[in-house]
């Protein structure tokens, strides 16, 4: 499945020096997971959490559910170990944090390049500094981009501004990063909400990032789950509305027309792409 043609509602992150988190993920009914190296592990756990995962990861399990590792930076003491342990185990995408610039990626991209188990390899983006979100157009065309996580706790931190509420103070960045995704063509997921236990504030966030044009958030917790889902999933009325608009305007292209009516309403070519996006976000990948 590509990864415009895949729902990207629920992405959760699994600290990957935790077994039992990692093994009650393969029963999880989210459409992809983040295996975490980076802030998720304490220093002292990170050569156990690289080799914990690794193992996971060999073992299998996690279905169609769409599979990022996140791992520490290049700049840290654990990023090349982390690199390496990787690249052996032949992810389906890499998550590099606090990407700045195009560079970031294409340094790792190299590396991915000469590494023969890796050729299909992605890379995402962590989108959680200033100077990422000011480069966020150039770092959506970097090579084997996939996608744009936002993290909005570093972001907030980085800004000094407050958090909770609407989120107004960060609503630039989100904005900014959500379209440069956009003209890059990739996924673009919204940050965490913190307060696990709250489900009526990561309703009302889930739902504010879909107005946004999110493609879905990333989470941490299983409680999470079923709620983020949910707000994601476009309605019934709104999937047979797109199927139908995809049929009439077929049936109209093989008559030699361009554009289609459907309940007294133009349907154009955008329109289809819009439809399909919707029928993919419908899907489930457990
Ligand atoms: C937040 C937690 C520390 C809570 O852990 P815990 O108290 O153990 O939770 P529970 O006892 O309620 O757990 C119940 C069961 O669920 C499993 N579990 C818990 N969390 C996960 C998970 N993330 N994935 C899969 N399974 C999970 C437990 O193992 C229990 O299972 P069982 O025993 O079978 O019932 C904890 O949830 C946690 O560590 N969450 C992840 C935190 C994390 O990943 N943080 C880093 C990512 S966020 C980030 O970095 C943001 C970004 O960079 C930014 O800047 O914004
Ligand atoms: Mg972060």
């Amino acid at each position: 499945m590509s990864a415009t043609h895949r729902p990207w509602r629920s992405v959760l992150y699994i600290p990957g020096s935790k077994e039992r988190a990692l093994e009650k993920a393969r029963g999880l009914d989210v459409d992809a997971i983040i295996f975490d190296l980076e802030d998720a592990v304490a220093p002292g756990e990170k050569a156990n959490a690289r080799e914990t995962l690794a193992a996971a990861l060999r073992v299998g399990g996690y279905g169609s559910r769409a599979q990022l590792v996140r791992m520490n930076g290049m700049d840290t003491p654990w990023g090349g170990e982390d690199l390496e342990t990787v690249m052996d185990a032949g992810p389906q995408a890499i998550l590099l944090p606090k990407v700045g610039a195009a560079t970031d990626v294409a340094s790792i991209a190299a590396r991915l390049d000469a590494h023969p188990g890796c050729a299909e390899t992605r890379i995402w983006a962590m989108m959680e500094t200033t100077r990422g979100v000011f480069n966020a157009a150039e770092i959506a065309q970097a090579p084997r981009m996939g996608g744009f996580i936002i993290g909005t706790n570093d972001l907030a931190a980085e800004l000094g501004c407050e958090t909770g509420g609407d989120r107004m103070p960060l609503m630039m960045a989100l904005q900014t990063c959500l379209a440069a995704a956009r003209m890059g063509g990739i996924p673009c997921v919204d940050g965490v909400f913190n307060a696990f236990k709250d489900e009526d504030g990561l309703r009302a966030e889930c739902e504010q990032g879909r107005a946004l044009g999110m493609d879905g958030k990333t989470l941490i917790h299983p409680a999470q789950v079923a709620i983020c889902n949910e707000v994601f999933s476009p309605s019934q009325a709104q999937v047979d509305t797109a199927r139908r608009q995809i049929e009439a305007f077929e049936a109209a292209e093989a008559q030699g027309q361009g554009v289609a009516v459907l309940d007294g309403k133009i349907v154009e070519n955008l329109h289809v792409a819009t439809a399909r996006k919707v029928l993919a976000r419908a899907g489930g990948a457990s």
